[in-house]
């Protein structure tokens, strides 16, 4: 089947029609207009891949000021139309001032058929291109604006967050490097995505990485992209997401977890600001802005060689801490009440508020999972509760067993393989610190599966 939609602007009909003769046997559509003051209307109704304008429409003018005036005219109205001006006056000046302002191409008259023909077949392959990156660039912004909207509201007024909303305010708008610091699931991607929305890159992509999850032998390929046939898994050449976040900001997850020799190949990186893919000779000049983040204690590290110090003096020129929940008591009630509130609407429950007990409640326990698992823990009771009131009995933080259990103990009267497992997570938990990433490890199960779990048991 011929496909494509052409129009044609031309005030000589003889030239239109023939025109229309030789394309038609090509292109699916081929609309012919004598009038260009009508084209507003055209394109208001009819959308072209490719529009054929006439530079001059009065047959003593050659200037092709008439031409540049519809042209702008068209790509006011249609910024992604693909434009091929034809005159017969043409001259190389013209040609480069007519791409400088916007056209595609440019044809002369009178043309071979052929030529036109290729002309209009490339300027069709340009116009999928286009409409490709403009539907891509409008996923992405859809994308980040749902992610920001997950993202946006940074509940808190402690003294802490204070601090932490005034850091924000004073570097979001500096391309300085920050590294943030806090416990797993204090908001340490909610401030690095903070951080980009208030910065200059906003509009640009921010992207993360999650260095706990890449393995040795991926991540270079994953940071840095790779050519065709760099490796037997490499079917296509491919971006890294260095590459990816030119423009715009990096958010390097998980940092403390990296290993010395990918500390190495990653300080090169940032310190040279290029990058190479994977089996390619080319160097690429990269410009982003570095957010980093880590629940680990990089300076101790730092002491005992496991981080080099070089890098983190690289990383963290701005550090901002991230306090834990049971750090700043105050915030408790105001975030409880946030996520009541968004989990009551998702769920469709008339629950309202939290009896003053439950407050007690929640104020009184440790938080190890901090925000997100204030988070799921409400979100849990909101889909339990079947009053409109959340009582303390509607948080349990671990399986609604006994408090003994809820302090690690296993009873072994009552062999409870879901008891065992909750408790064992817990312990290894604490004994990594909430390191999930470690903890996980050490349990035998990928970081997601461990998440799926503390979801399951409340931890
Ligand atoms: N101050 C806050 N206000 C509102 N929501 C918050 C706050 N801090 C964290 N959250 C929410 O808690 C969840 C966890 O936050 P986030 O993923 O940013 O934490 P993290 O420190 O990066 O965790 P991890 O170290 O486990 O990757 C998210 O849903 C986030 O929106």
């Amino acid at each position: 089947m011929k496909t494509g939609r052409i129009l044609i602007i031309d005030d000589n009909e003889d030239l239109l029609k023939a025109a229309r003769l030789f394309l038609k046997r090509h292109f699916g559509q081929i609309d012919l207009e004598k009038d260009p003051t009508l084209l507003p209307d055209l394109l208001k109704n009819e959308s072209y891949d490719v529009i054929l304008l006439d530079m001059n429409f009065t047959q003593d003018v050659n200037s092709g000021q008439e031409g540049f005036h519809w042209l702008d005219k068209i790509l006011e109205i249609d910024p992604s139309a693909v434009v091929v001006l034809i005159t017969a006056f043409g001259s190389v000046d013209m040609a480069v001032k007519a791409i400088k302002a916007g056209a595609s191409d440019f044809v002369m008259k009178p043309w071979e058929n052929e030529k036109l023909l290729a002309t209009l077949l490339s300027a069709m392959t340009l116009k999928s291109s286009k409409d490709e990156l403009r539907l891509l660039k409008e996923q992405q912004a859809m994308m980040n604006q749902d992610l920001d909207h997950k993202f946006k509201d940074i509940i808190g007024s402690s003294p802490a967050m204070i601090q932490v909303f005034d850091t924000i305010e004073r570097v979001a708008e500096t391309d300085a490097n920050v590294l943030v610091l806090g416990e797993n699931g204090t908001g340490k991607e909610l401030i690095a995505r903070a951080l980009h929305r208030n910065s200059k890159r906003a509009d640009k992509p921010f992207i993360t990485v999650d260095l706990g999850a890449i393995t040795e032998s991926l991540f270079e390929s994953e940071l840095f992209g790779h050519t065709r046939g760099a490796f037997t898994d490499a079917k296509t050449d491919r971006a890294g997401r260095f590459e990816i976040a030119n423009g715009g900001t990096l958010f390097l997850d998980e940092i403390g977890n990296l290993s010395l020799p990918l500390q190495a190949k990653l300080l090169t990186a940032i310190q040279n600001k290029r990058i190479q893919r994977v089996g390619s000779n080319k160097v690429l000049e990269v410009d982003i802005r570095l957010i980093c983040a880590t629940n680990m204690p990089l300076y101790e590290m730092v002491q005992k060689g496991e981080f080099r110090q070089d890098l983190l003096y690289r990383i963290n020129t701005i550090e901002l801490h991230l306090p834990a929940l049971r750090e700043r008591l105050e915030d408790i009630p105001l975030l409880a009440e946030h996520y009541l509130k968004q989990f009551a609407a998702k769920y469709n429950k008339d629950i309202y508020k939290f009896s003053e007990a439950t407050i007690k409640r929640l104020e009184k326990y440790t938080w190890p999972g901090n925000v997100r698992e204030l988070q799921h823990a409400v979100e849990r009771a909101v889909i339990m509760s079947r009053d409109n009131v959340l009582q303390p009995e509607d948080f349990f933080f671990n399986t609604g067993q006994s408090p003994t259990k809820d302090q690690g103990e296993i009873n072994l009267d009552q062999y409870n393989l879901e008891d065992v497992e909750r408790i064992l997570i817990r312990k290894v938990l604490a004994k990594n610190n909430g390191n999930i990433t470690h903890a996980a490890q050490e349990l035998g199960l990928t970081r997601s599966s461990l998440y799926r779990r503390l979801e399951k048991y409340g931890l």
